[in-house]
């Protein structure tokens, strides 16, 4: 009888529960729900819904249950940085605030001030970006001191939901290497940096491994449910878990394209040489102890926010048509600047950036959309030349997943401006990368490298030259 595993993919614009299988050597995707994820304001800061995200999880699930299917294992990856804190009583003492809750605004600095920037590289090989956990953690202490006071756990959003899933607490080691308080050598929470912060070492919890098994469902979901799950733990930083899907990483750059567009490669050791620091690269942890050289770049979050400043009047689809309309229309932006992250209105936003740097100010929703896309691919030219400086090697291909692989338009672009081969897909890349260590945990799949030669043979990668 063959086995399904069931993986949990949240992103930070949409969530999607996907079953796996295998057979005849490939695996088969069945997606049993979708949906819509977006930031609300709550008690005066920007959150997630994240009692609403558990109560979708739980709707999939017992879609399964209908459908006569009991997966064996469930695992869920989501976005990554942010988190909650629990009392003593395992209640929840913080909302899920999200990454681009201007909370931070200038901890970054403080921060800096307080370690030498050059130190704090060396030690996590992260990159600084001013929404880190490290950084909310320290906004917090600075603006709630009573609220870390009563924290006696911290857990990552994914951590979370497997803790609403088990009633076991862990912190799992990609997601957590995203906080900038991790040793990149020791894979273990940074007490030094920690404690320096005036951080309560004792609310950060046990670091475990993707492919490790969490528990199973608690007593009372097991009767909700009408069947039992083992929670296999994934790479629950979404982009670890997407990254295991590239099926070819020889000499290839990938661009997990989402909500944000994360370009790297894959290494065997962190780099914190001072080039990758000026540069702003990261080197999150991935499965199997590699780790996640890349850097963010802010992504089709642009193209999310301009289609709903249209009221949503024009899919994705038709965005990237009408973009077509307009090859005459050649201003661009810096897609980096942090006025991008969260602005009230983007096409506004990118309206008065044309117009401070003396270019032509788009009109018409294709000029927007053309300008977002030529953008983004020139942020995609430069990370790709400065990650070939580093490497000082030259990169043949360019393999794009994710939701943004699906972006024919956006595709070629990356073919023409960095003349190099393109390959899209697979688009659930997430998603299969989640079931490949539910998998191989399971013993349905030897190991990472069979794991990609299956990938190869069950997907379609379109290649752009
Ligand atoms: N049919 C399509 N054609 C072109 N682009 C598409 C299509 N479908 C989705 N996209 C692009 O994919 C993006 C969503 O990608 P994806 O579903 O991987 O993101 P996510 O998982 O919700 O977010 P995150 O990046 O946080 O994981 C959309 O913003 C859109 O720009
Ligand atoms: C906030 C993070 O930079 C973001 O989650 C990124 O790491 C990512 O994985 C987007 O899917
Ligand atoms: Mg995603």
């Amino acid at each position: 009888m063959e086995k399904n595993c069931l993986a949990v993919d949240i992103g930070a614009s949409s969530g999607r529960l996907i079953l796996g299988s295998l057979k005849n050597g490939k695996l088969n995707l069945e997606e049993i729900h979708r949906f819509e994820n977006c930031i609300v304001e709550k008690n005066g800061h920007f959150c997630w819904d994240i009692d609403g995200l558990f109560n979708e999880i739980k709707v999939g699930i017992k879609k399964c249950y209908r459908k006569g299917i009991k997966p064996v294992s469930i695992g869920i990856d989501t976005w990554a940085v942010d988190f909650v804190l629990l009392d003593d009583n395992d209640q929840l003492l913080t909302d899920a605030v999200a990454y681009r809750d201007p909370r931070t605004d200038g901890i970054m600095e403080e921060v800096t001030d307080l370690f030498l920037k050059e130190r704090l590289y060396l030690e996590t090989g992260i990159q600084f970006q001013k929404f880190n956990t490290i950084y909310q953690l320290y906004a917090l202490k600075k603006k709630n001191p009573e609220v870390l006071k009563k924290a006696k756990t911290f857990l990552m959003i994914p951590d979370y939901l497997h803790y609403l899933l088990t009633g076991k607490k862990a912190n799992e080691y990609t997601n957590a290497t995203t906080t900038q308080l991790i040793n990149a050598f020791t894979r273990k929470w940074d007490k030094e940096i920690i404690c320096k912060l005036g951080l309560n070492m004792d609310m950060f919890q046990e670091i475990k491994m993707p492919k490790q098994t969490l528990g199973t469902l608690r007593e009372e979901l097991v009767e909700e449910f009408g069947f039992d799950m083992e929670v296999i733990l994934p790479a629950t930083h979404d982009t670890g878990s997407a990254v295991i899907s590239v099926p070819e990483l020889e000499d290839t750059i990938y661009l997990s394209s989402g909500t944000w567009s994360l370009i790297g490669v894959e290494n065997h050791f962190p780099i914190c040489v001072t080039k990758a620091l000026d540069y702003n690269f990261t080197n999150e942890g991935g499965m199997d102890f590699q780790f996640r050289f890349l850097k963010n770049i802010m992504g089709l979050w642009m193209i999310q926010e301009v289609r709903r400043n249209y009221n949503n009047g024009y899919s994705f689809v038709e965005l990237a048509d009408l973009s077509r309309q307009h090859p005459e229309f050649v201003s661009t932006v810096n897609v980096d600047d942090p006025r991008f992250l969260k602005p009230d209105n983007m096409i506004e936003e990118i309206r008065k950036y044309c117009s401070e740097t003396n270019q032509r100010i788009p009109e018409h929703p294709g000029e927007i959309a053309k300008c977002v896309f030529d953008s983004l691919a020139i942020g995609y030219k430069k990370a790709v030349s400065e990650i070939e400086d580093i490497f000082e090697k030259e990169f043949s291909k360019i393999n794009v997943i994710g939701g943004g692989s699906q972006n024919e338009l956006l595709n070629r672009l990356i073919s023409d401006v960095t003349k190099k081969e393109v390959y899209a897909g697979p688009v659930e890349a997430t998603a299969i990368g989640n079931l490949v260590a539910q998998f191989i945990a399971l013993g349905e799949i030897e190991d990472i490298n069979n794991a990609r030669r299956i990938i190869k043979h069950s997907f379609e990668v379109k290649k752009y030259v």
